[in-house]
């Protein structure tokens, strides 16, 4: 029995086990119900084990019916049942352990499905849906139930797709397959799965969305495209790491820059830039590469063939999905064209058009910066105001064409003069201005001031035409002259007035005096306007002589302006500035009617019956009603036109000769009488000289200063002279103040003389009186007298005069002694000298000296040094030369003295003889 139940239980725990082994497999409910009738079957085994049995049963009934792992079968008796309830536990405990696993894995299997981005299904072999995750509500909007069971059709997979799907089913394989779902790209893996006997079993699908990726493609396809199209360069380097290396350029690169893909790939963009590394757009991009941002500049590129380009560069990093920099995108512009018409704007605003050279704004600007330099460094610059001289007279007479032309070769010519770092500008018209920087000192500026003199004075050739212009400029210095730009331009152009005023082509500083003087000039500007208003003009005559009969033959009208505060001004203070103001013509007119008026009264009150001469204006000699003024002014006056002269200067009448013959002639032809004034510091074309219908020459004062001592000056005095005689003109010597001037010219044949010596100008009521008693000059002061042989002694020692003149009461000669030199030039103009015996040491010239000078002005003297020292060179020099007869010694033998005495009034009789090719000796009495 024990056997039997011993059997009867393991056949239950077979049964058991075999029952664990099912709901191992998940079959629990089947098992308990196996388990039952395995209790059924083993009822047979005895009512003994019938209860336990039964208490077992209920247990797994209790467990098959609750479906709970935690009821437990009751194990008491310690026999077979108790063993087999134990057993029962355990095997409970492994099935709910296993149990609970499997529910885990499904819920796990089932959670990755369903949480999967995948749409994923299963078809059977009918294509029948056998499974599909809750994707499917994404996909294709379903609930996952209701898909199962569902064919593709009913899915809404339709065409192509369910045609692969019936394929596989047939055939097996894997494909893939991209369709369009709704508006959306949807990419399907399909797989046909296998039994275990091989044959297909179902389709599995996994379907996916790859709308955003085919988006994503075609956006970089068309940026690709966009790129290679673009008509803009576009470069993309590697980022910092990777040396900012070229990895490509589209074709627009390749067109602008001339390089090719390949040239150009793999090297870094720094071989745009050429030599040209320094740009300020170069710092600010290498900024913005290291601190990979974006930027923008303006570059100088080159191309392949050494071209230059403006590029207007956009440089963007590009970031990978990390946000690290990977790449840089640039974008160029060729923005040439803009960059040279800004250029050309901003040069057209900041330069002369006709030079090219910097205007007064860049001028202004430059000075500016020059002078914030200076101040720090303690540094002088010099500005230069330079203005052409008579840029005018080469406008009207060659045209603007012709001017323009001579400003171009101005402009070079100065630039020239400079150096690179200094400035020149053209401020418009004629005026230039240079600005020199950095300058040590005066020299400096007066060589380069010298250089710009002297090339501009350098003859060109304009329209054809060789002509030379000269120039004036002024100075101002700076820090001394002025510390900022205008002013320093202005006390410039100060000085350039003052360089005009001294005769022109010459260059002054600035000084305060200066400034002054403008002042003064504003000042006379303003009161010159209403002088003839106020009555404020007044003429001084001053009357002229004739040499041969003391007689005062004309006077001559010389304007005088009475200003309220500066009292009386000279005219040539005022003229110039009335000539340039156009009031000259004004003034002018009441000269010529006041000094007509005057000699009309003097005529009437029978005081003088003389021409009154008047000094003509350039500007009113080529006026064009001037002749008719005279007629009018002549016949209101009433005056006789022969009672009339008129002095033009030498260069005002020679720089139209022609047009000066023509106005001359109508003048002649009213009866009117002409002088040609300050004769000989002009340059006369004796041509026209010969066709001028003139009157009389005016000697110019600067000769007559000095004719006395300086033989160049009686040379050019005598040779003026000779022409006016040969062209029947008469000569007026002008200036003259002493007796040895007037003795000296009327030894030279001068006709007339005007000046201090006899009268200075005089005012209407003076002059009258003078008139009135018909003064005239002494007739012994005239010419030099002539007494036989006279000797001139020359020494500085009193002692040494006295003893020679003792010794040579001898001979019976006049004697005339001189302490110096300057004494003896006067001596020899008043008197006619045949011997001179000289000391060589003077104080103002040795006595070589003043024979040389001698010799020249009157030759037929017999000249003698007699000297205690010899300088043996000079001497024999002057020997040779023929300015020294002799040479005696001191101390000197009396009568040895007296002998070469006489026999030098010898020679100096036969010279004079010889030289006027006469034949008769002059008087030689002693
Ligand atoms: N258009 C006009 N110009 C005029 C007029 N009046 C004068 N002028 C011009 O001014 C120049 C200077 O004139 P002024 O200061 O009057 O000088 C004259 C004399 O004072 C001076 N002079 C005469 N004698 C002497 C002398 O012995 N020594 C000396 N140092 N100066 C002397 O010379 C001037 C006369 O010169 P000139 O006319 O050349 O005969 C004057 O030259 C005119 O150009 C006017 O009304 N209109």
């Amino acid at each position: 029995m024990y056997r039997h139940i011993t059997l009867s239980s393991l056949a239950l725990a077979a049964v058991l086990l075999t029952a664990a082994g099912m709901i191992a497999l998940g079959a629990l409910h089947w098992g308990l119900l196996l388990l039952l009738a395995a209790w059924y079957g083993s009822h047979r085994f005895g009512r003994a084990v019938v209860s336990r049995i039964a208490a077992l049963r209920h247990t797994a009934s209790e467990i098959a019916r609750s479906g709970s792992f935690d009821l437990k079968a009751e194990v008491d008796g310690g026999n077979e049942f108790s063993s087999l309830a134990e057993s029962f536990n355990a095997m409970m405990d492994r099935l709910r352990t296993a149990y609970v696993q499997s529910q885990a894995n499904e819920t796990e299997i089932k959670s990755l499905l369903d949480n999967s981005p995948h749409l994923i299904a299963r078809f059977d072999r009918d294509l029948r849906c056998m499974y599909v995750n809750r994707q499917v509500q994404f996909y294709f909007d379903l609930h996952p139930e209701r898909a199962l069971g569902k064919t593709p059709e009913e899915l809404g997979i339709r065409g192509s797709v369910r045609t692969q799907m019936a394929r596989l089913a047939r055939e097996g394989g894997e494909a893939v397959y991209e369709y369009d779902h709704g508006g959306r790209s949807l990419e399907t893996h399909f797989v046909a799965e296998r039994d275990a006997d091989g044959n297909i079993s179902s389709i599995l699908c996994v379907t996916r969305d790859v709308t955003a990726r085919r988006v994503a493609e075609e956006g970089l396809r068309l940026a690709a495209r966009a790129i290679e199209s673009s008509d803009y360069p576009i470069v993309v380097t590697s980022a910092a790491q990777d040396g900012f290396l070229i990895r490509y350029v589209n074709p627009a690169f390749v067109r602008l820059t001339g390089y090719s893909a390949e040239e150009a790939i793999g090297r870094n963009c720094r071989f745009l830039h050429g030599d040209d590394r320094d740009q300020p757009g170069l710092e600010e991009l290498r900024a913005a590469l290291q601190e990979e941002r974006e930027v923008h500049v303006v570059l100088r590129n080159y191309r392949k063939d050494g071209s230059r380009f403006w590029n207007e560069l956009s440089v963007s990093p590009v970031r990978d999905a990390n946000g690290a920099v990977t790449h840089f995108v640039s974008e160029m512009v060729d923005v040439t064209a803009r960059r040279e018409a800004q250029e050309q704007l901003e040069h057209q605003a900041t330069h002369d058009p006709l030079t090219g050279l910097p205007n007064r704004n860049l001028l202004t600007d430059r000075l500016m910066q020059a002078i914030s330099y200076a101040q720090r460094y303690q540094r002088m610059i010099a500005v230069a105001f330079l203005d052409l001289d008579k840029f005018k007279h080469v406008n009207d007479t060659l045209g603007h064409d012709a001017g323009d032309q001579l400003l171009k070769i101005v402009a070079e010519r100065l630039s020239d003069c400079v150096r690179d770092s200094d400035t020149v500008a053209r401020l418009g018209g004629d005026e230039f201005v240079l600005v020199l920087y950095d300058q040590a000192n005066e020299d400096i500026t007066y060589h380069a001031t010298q250089r710009v003199l002297s090339s501009i004075a350098e003859p060109m050739v304009i329209a054809g035409r060789e002509i030379t212009v000269t120039c004036s400029i002024g100075f101002a210095v700076y820090p001394q002259d002025g510390a900022d730009a205008e002013t320093l331009i202005r006390n410039a152009d100060t000085a350039m007035y003052r360089a005009k005023e001294l005769g022109r082509d010459n260059f002054q500083f600035y000084t305060e005096e200066l400034h002054a003087r403008i002042n003064e000039r504003l000042a006379m500007e303003t009161g010159l306007r209403r002088a003839l208003e106020h009555d404020e003009f007044e003429l001084h005559y001053q009357p002229r002589v004739d040499l041969s009969s003391g007689k005062v033959t004309a006077v001559e009208a010389l304007i005088r302006w009475n200003h309220p505060e500066l009292g009386q001004i000279e005219p040539l203070r005022f003229v110039p500035l009335a000539e340039e103001l156009g009031l000259i013509h004004r003034i002018g007119e009441w000269v010529l009617h006041e000094s007509c008026r005057q000699q009309a009264a003097w005529q009437k009150a029978g005081v003088a019956d003389l021409p009154v001469s008047i000094n003509i204006s350039g500007i009113q000699f080529v006026q064009k009603d001037f002749i008719k003024l005279l007629s009018r002014v002549l016949r209101e006056t009433p005056l006789d036109p022969s009672r009339l002269e008129l002095e033009i200067t030498e260069s005002l009448s020679m720089q139209d000769p022609e047009n000066s013959i023509r106005v001359l002639r109508e003048l002649k032809a009213l009866g009117v009488r002409v002088a040609i004034d300050d004769f000989g510091t002009g340059y006369s074309n004796l041509h026209f000289m010969k066709q001028f219908p003139v009157d009389i020459i005016k000697l110019d004062r600067s000769f007559v200063q000095d004719i006395v001592r300086n033989p160049e000056d009686l040379a050019i005095s005598n040779a003026v002279i000779s022409m006016a005689h040969s062209l029947h003109l008469k000569v007026t010597a002008e200036g003259v103040e002493s007796v040895a001037q007037l003795a000296l010219l009327a030894d030279h044949g001068c006709d007339e003389m005007q000046g201090y010596y006899f009268s200075p100008p005089l005012p209407m009521e003076q002059c009258t009186a003078l008139l009135r008693e018909s003064r005239t000059l002494p007739m012994e002061k005239l010419g030099r007298r002539q007494v036989n042989r006279t000797i001139l002694l020359i020494d500085d020692e009193p002692h040494v005069l006295s003893a020679l003149e003792r010794i040579l009461r001898r001979t019976g000669c006049r004697i005339l002694t001189a302490n110096s030199a300057l004494d003896a030039f006067d001596l020899m103009a008043m008197h006619e000298i045949g011997v001179i015996l000289s000391d060589q040491r003077m104080p103002e010239m040795t006595g070589v000296e003043f024979f040389a000078r001698i010799r020249n002005m009157y030759p037929a003297t017999v000249r003698m040094i007699l000297s205690g020292y010899a300088d043996v060179d000079a001497v024999t020099n002057a020997i040779n030369i023929g300015a020294v007869y002799k040479f005696l010694n001191k101390p000197w033998d009396a009568n040895e003295l007296c002998t070469i005495i006489s026999e030098a009034f010898d020679k100096y009789e036969d010279d004079v003889l010889r030289l006027s090719g006469g034949v008769e000796r002059r008087a030689v009495a002693c």
